[in-house]
């Protein structure tokens, strides 16, 4: 089996660390560092460290490939990115105290003509039973129905899709006659969605089910500190793990995609998929950039990991199993 991810929209991520964030102030910056990111790539990259053959397609903007050059050869991931004139997106991720405030660019216009490329490429490759990840935002100009369209090629194939987008393009993919096989918003992408809030744990089952009756096996609501639902043919559960230093959130969902596509790869039940998605996250919340540590660590995490079947979650803490 192998795993194929994919970035319409990649970005290099500038981390700058402030004493405090105060609007309209001067600031000087504490550190600032940059690594290759934007959602398909960081989920390529912490796949590459769990030790699977990933290939990683998309647009790269020509003028700044260096740092995706570098880390595709440092991880021995396949470049099958397309590069086109331009330079790719940088994002701003501010990071004080209280938390990391994400500054997100549209990233280079693109026309369809190309989008289509990037397409055809990854249905040309893909065969019979491969996982393909498609994550992060589409580029000005290309179609909204870019990923609804790409499923259901990729499904016509035989391959799985993990999908992990937001707004109008995820709508797209979820109203399809072939939605993806595996979704993962947060919850305010999820409330934002289905256009209603999403309160507690009912509600949020509720919405998870809704997307499950559309054609999804498996829905992962992610909720930051508080953990990740996890909806399937097998039933509802939780899974939390609490952290002690976080080094940078940026691309914890991205690690928590990866856990789930490796946890796919190995055909996992869903206690198993929550437990290693949750590892994942959880042990690249101790890095900077899109990395896992080393592997004995993230498969102690996922031993930690606390699975709270749904039916119990709502009513008491008791039956949590570890
Ligand atoms: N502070 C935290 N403590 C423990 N676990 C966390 C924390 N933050 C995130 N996680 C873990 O990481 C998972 C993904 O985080 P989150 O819900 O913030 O994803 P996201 O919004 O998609 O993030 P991003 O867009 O930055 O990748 C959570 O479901 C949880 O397992
Ligand atoms: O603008 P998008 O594509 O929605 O998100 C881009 C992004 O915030 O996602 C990753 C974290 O998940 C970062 O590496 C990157 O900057």
């Amino acid at each position: 089996m192998r795993i194929l991810t994919v970035a319409f929209n990649p970005a290099i991520d500038q981390t700058v660390t402030l004493d405090r964030l105060v609007p309209g102030e001067v600031h000087r910056a504490r550190s600032v560092r940059q690594n290759a990111g934007g959602k398909g790539v960081n989920v390529a990259s912490c796949l590459a460290d769990w030790g699977e053959d990933v290939s990683a397609y998309g647009l790269l903007g020509s003028d700044n490939a260096a740092s995706f050059d570098a880390l595709f050869a440092v991880k021995g991931i396949e470049d099958r990115f397309i590069r086109i004139a331009g330079t790719t997106r940088v994002n701003l991720k501010l990071v004080d105290p209280a938390g990391t405030t994400d500054i997100n660019l549209d990233g280079i216009a693109v026309d369809p003509g190309r989008a289509e490329m990037v397409a055809a490429t990854i249905c040309d490759a893909a065969r019979e039973g491969d996982l393909v990840v498609l994550a992060g935002s589409l580029p000005p100009g290309c179609p909204p129905d870019t990923y609804a369209a790409l499923t259901a090629r990729l499904r016509a194939i035989g391959c799985r899709v993990v999908l992990d987008t937001s707004g109008l393009p995820m709508k797209c993919a979820l109203e399809s006659a072939q939605p993806p096989h595996v979704v993962k918003p947060n919850r305010d992408e999820l409330s934002q969605l289905l256009a209603r809030p999403l309160p507690d744990m009912v509600a949020l089952l509720e919405a998870a089910r809704t997307l499950r009756d559309g054609g999804v096996a498996l829905v992962v609501v992610s909720m930051g500190a508080d953990g990740a639902l996890f909806v399937s043919d097998e039933g509802a559960l939780t899974a939390r793990l609490a952290i002690g230093e976080v080094a940078s959130t940026v691309g914890a969902g991205d690690a928590m995609v990866a856990g789930i596509t490796a946890a796919l790869a190995e055909e996992a039940s869903l206690e198993r998929t929550a437990r290693l998605a949750t590892a994942f996250a959880v042990a690249k919340l101790g890095m900077a950039g899109p990395n896992l540590p080393a592997l004995a660590s993230v498969h102690a995490l996922a031993e930690e990991v606390i699975v709270t079947p749904i039916e119990t979650a709502a009513t008491t803490a008791a039956g949590e199993t570890r």
